[in-house]
C-alpha cells in the first residue's frame, strides 16, 4: 500500500492527522509520543547533534534519514539513554527521560534495536529473546549468572518469546545459534527481542542493511504490521524504497540539525534534501531523488557533482 494511500488500521487516524501538519523542520504534531527540545552532542570540536525541536506523531511509521555522519544513530542513542546529550529536555508520552537508564526507557514502552553483535550470536535465538525481556540492560549484563536472569519471569517470558517467534517465523531456529541466522533472518529477530518489553515506541536501526531482496517484502510487512498493531516506528534507513514505500512522515537530518520534514513524496522532492545528499558522503540508493533533478532538468546526480568539482 503506498504510503499516502488511507490506511484500513486503526492507526488510520494518526496518519491522517499528519495531513495538515506543515513540512518544516520542527513541526507540531497533533499526537506526539517522542517531544525533544534543544538536544545537542559535542564529539571532540563536531557538534554531532545539534536538534532544536522536534516531535514524533504516535501510531504512525517515521523515517529517519540523511547522509552518512548526520547524527542519526547518535540521535537515537540519546533518545534511548545509551549516550547522554551535553543539553536538552525530551519526553516520551509526557514524562521526561533525561536521566533515565536505558533499560527503564525501554521498560516504559521506548526501545531500540541493536545490531545482532558476536557476543549475542553465540547464544541461542531463544537466548536473545529471553534478554530481551530484561529491557536491554546490554551486553554487560551477560556477566550476571543467567540463572538470575532467567528465575521468576522465565516462564511467562518463554512463552511470549515463543508466541513472537512464532509471529517471526523463527520458532523452529530456536535452539540454534543467532550466528548461524541469515541476515534477513537477524533482522527479524533484532525486532522480536526489542518487542519483549511490549513496547509502545519502536525504533529500528537500519533494519534493511545486510537484508537479501527477497526478504525485504517479508521484512516491510512485518513493520507495517507494527503499525497495525498500535505501535509507533521510528526507523533510521538508508534505503530508499523502503522509506518510500512504509513510512507516513520523514525527517531530515544533515550535520547534527534537522532540516526539512514531510511526507515520502515530498521529501524526495525537496531541495534542501537534495543538497543536503550531494554535499555529502552517503550510503543512499538516491536514485528516487536523481529522478527528481532529471524531471527538473538537471543532468542527474553524478552529473551535479561533476559540475560540484
Ligand atoms: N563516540 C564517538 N566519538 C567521536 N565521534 C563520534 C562518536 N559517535 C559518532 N561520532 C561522530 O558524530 C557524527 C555523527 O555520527 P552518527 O553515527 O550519529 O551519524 P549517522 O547519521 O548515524 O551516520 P551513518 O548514516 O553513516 O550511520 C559523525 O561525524 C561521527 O564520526
Amino acid at each position: 500500500m503506498p504510503a499516502d494511500a488511507p490506511s484500513t488500521s486503526g492507526s488510520a487516524a494518526s496518519v491522517a492527522a499528519l495531513k495538515d501538519v506543515p513540512t518544516e523542520p520542527g513541526a507540531p504534531k497533533p499526537d506526539p509520543i517522542v517531544v525533544a527540545d534543544n538536544i545537542t552532542r559535542q564529539f571532540g570540536g563536531l557538534k554531532a547533534v545539534d536538534v532544536d525541536h522536534v516531535e514524533i506523531q504516535r501510531g504512525v511509521i517515521t523515517a529517519l534519514i540523511g547522509p552518512n555522519g548526520a547524527g542519526k544513530t547518535t540521535f537515537f542513542n540519546l533518545l534511548t539513554g545509551f549516550d547522554k546529550p551535553d543539553t536538552g529536555e525530551w519526553s516520551f508520552n509526557g514524562q521526561t527521560l533525561k536521566n533515565v537508564a536505558p533499560h527503564k526507557i525501554a521498560r516504559r514502552g521506548m526501545v531500540r534495536t541493536f545490531q545482532l553483535t558476536k557476543v549475542l550470536s553465540k547464544l541461542t535465538v531463544l537466548e536473545n529473546m529471553r534478554l530481551g525481556a530484561t529491557g536491554q540492560r546490554g551486553e554487560g549484563f551477560l556477566a550476571a549468572p543467567l540463572r538470575m536472569l532467567w528465575s521468576g519471569q522465565e516462564q511467562s517470558n518463554t512463552e511470549r518469546a515463543r508466541e513472537l517467534l512464532s509471529r517471526f517465523k523463527l520458532d523452529a531456529k530456536e535452539d540454534e545459534f543467532a550466528g548461524s541466522l541469515s541476515g534477513g533472518q537477524r533482522k527479524l529477530l533484532e525486532m522480536a527481542r526489542a518487542l519483549m518489553v511490549s513496547p509502545e515506541l519502536v525504533m529500528l536501526d537500519e533494519p534493511m542493511a545486510g537484508v537479501n531482496p527477497a526478504l525485504k517484502q517479508s521484512l516491510l510487512g512485518h513493520v507495517k504490521s507494527l503499525r497495525e498493531d498500535g505501535m509507533t516506528v521510528l526507523f533510521v534507513e538508508h534505503d530508499m524504497d523502503m522509506v518510500r514505500d512504509i513510512s507516513d512522515w520523514v525527517i531530515v537530518m544533515a550535520q547534527g540539525r534537522v532540516i526539512a520534514e514531510g511526507p515520502p513524496s515530498s521529501i524526495m522532492a525537496d531541495q534542501r534534501v537534495i543538497d543536503a545528499y550531494l554535499g555529502a558522503h552517503h550510503d543512499t540508493d538516491i536514485s528516487e531523488l536523481e529522478d527528481v533533478l532529471a524531471s527538473e532538468g538537471h543532468g542527474g546526480i553524478t552529473a551535479e557533482i561533476g559540475e560540484d568539482k
